[in-house]
């Protein structure tokens, strides 16, 4: 009998209230608080070692908390056994059962649970053509390749009708090519379906083309929980600002109103951006948030030496460094129309527009307004 501890703090689907893990003196999750919704899609996102597989088996009851409660649809899941939780899950190593066929792998959890045999092969065969690998369903695991195990460990997962589909990584072993494809795949059968998802990854493109809301981890802690566009565009930290995309910071200090300051050159911030912190700041801009001009004049523009230009197929980044900028490398994104009209070549001199709205101003210590 689980021992009820109070009500679910939130409406989430799956809401964790103040996790906490050891694994003896090391703290591995440190007051986790999140609420997902029901049929959404979450990643969990962070460098290595930063906690999300811990968070992820904690979910599963595979390896629990040390604190903090769990709480699916209403229920308290806290102390209960994996076998009692509602989840199907779904490994970066597959872990397919090697000596039964692709439609066995895919029937053996329904088969467990008393369905007839014919009944489970139907309903396996079904869910193999949703993941479009029908056709393979009497080889064995060896016989296929990386991409159509995962296909078979996806359709396995979700064999059980899961409250919450678990996913560990489960693109990182394939190569490029796949991946991507798996990737739009694994989000349209998520939308059909409607599962509510989590997935972990490390990768950041993964994260963003996937997830409904990522959950950007560091350290054991939630250094923010929110939509893919708001992260990139207003992350809440120096941490999130420089782990999701691409951002130079450089060391200044804020009025606390509608400007920055980088020693003598004065930076006016949108309207968006008005009302950072006061004092120290770090200053962060993204590379496609600085214009190249022919003109090196203007509010926001400094002048800078080009260092390199680099091609990326659709666009080129272009390497600069600016002496009121403290000569920081700064990087600018450019459509190679743009680079051929400016005739960028390295040693030139040219006009960098810091875009006032797309500035992000980062207090030394503590979180960004
Ligand atoms: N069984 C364990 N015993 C001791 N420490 C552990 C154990 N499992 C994980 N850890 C530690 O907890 C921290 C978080 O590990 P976790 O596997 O959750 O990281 P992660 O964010 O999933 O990283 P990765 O992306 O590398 O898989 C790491 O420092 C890891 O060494």
């Amino acid at each position: 009998m689980i021992k009820k501890t109070g009500t679910a703090p939130d409406e989430g689907y799956l809401t964790i209230s103040n996790l906490e893990k050891y694994y003896g003196p090391y703290h591995a999750l440190r007051d986790v608080s999140l609420s997902v919704r029901r049929g959404e899609f979450v990643c969990f996102l962070g460098p290595s070692g930063c906690g999300k597989t811990t968070l992820l088996r904690a979910i599963a009851g595979l390896d629990p908390q040390s604190s903090g409660q769990i709480w699916q649809d209403g229920r308290d899941i806290s102390l209960l056994p994996p076998a009692r939780r509602d989840f199907g899950i779904v490994f970066q190593s597959y872990a397919l059962f090697p000596n039964l066929s692709v439609i066995d792998n895919v029937a053996f959890g329904l088969r467990n649970t008393g369905v007839s045999a014919k009944d489970a092969r139907t309903q396996a065969q079904e869910l193999l053509a949703m993941v479009g690998i029908a056709e393979h369903a009497q080889k064995y695991p060896s016989q296929l390749s990386g991409g159509q195990q995962q296909r078979v460990a996806i359709a396995r997962a979700l064999a059980m009708s899961p409250g919450l589909l678990l996913l560990d990584e489960p693109l990182s072993a394939l190569d490029a090519r796949v991946r991507v494809r798996l990737r739009e795949e694994l989000h349209d059968l998520q939308r059909r379906v409607g599962v509510t998802s989590i997935m972990v990854t490390h990768d950041q493109e993964e994260a963003l083309s996937l997830a409904d809301r990522i959950v950007v981890m560091n350290a054991g802690r939630v250094e923010q929980f929110d939509t893919p566009q708001r992260i990139y565009s207003h992350p809440a930290n120096r941490f999130v600002a420089e782990f999701v995309g691409d951002m130079t910071l450089i060391d200044g200090q804020s009025d606390g109103q509608d400007a920055v300051r980088i020693r003598q050159q004065r930076l006016e911030l949108g309207q968006l951006r008005k009302g950072a912190p006061t004092g120290a700041t770090a200053i962060g801009i993204r590379p496609e948030d600085l214009v190249l001009t022919q003109s090196g004049t203007g509010p926001n523009t400094v002048t800078a030496t080009v260092d390199a230009v680099e091609f990326s197929g659709a666009s080129a980044v272009v390497r600069l460094h600016a002496p009121t900028l403290c000569d920081i490398p700064l990087r600018a994104r450019l459509s190679l129309a743009t680079l051929t009209q400016l005739q960028l070549a390295e040693g030139i001199s040219i006009g960098a527009h810091l875009l006032p709205d797309a500035l992000h101003v980062f207090p030394v210590h503590g979180d960004a307004a």
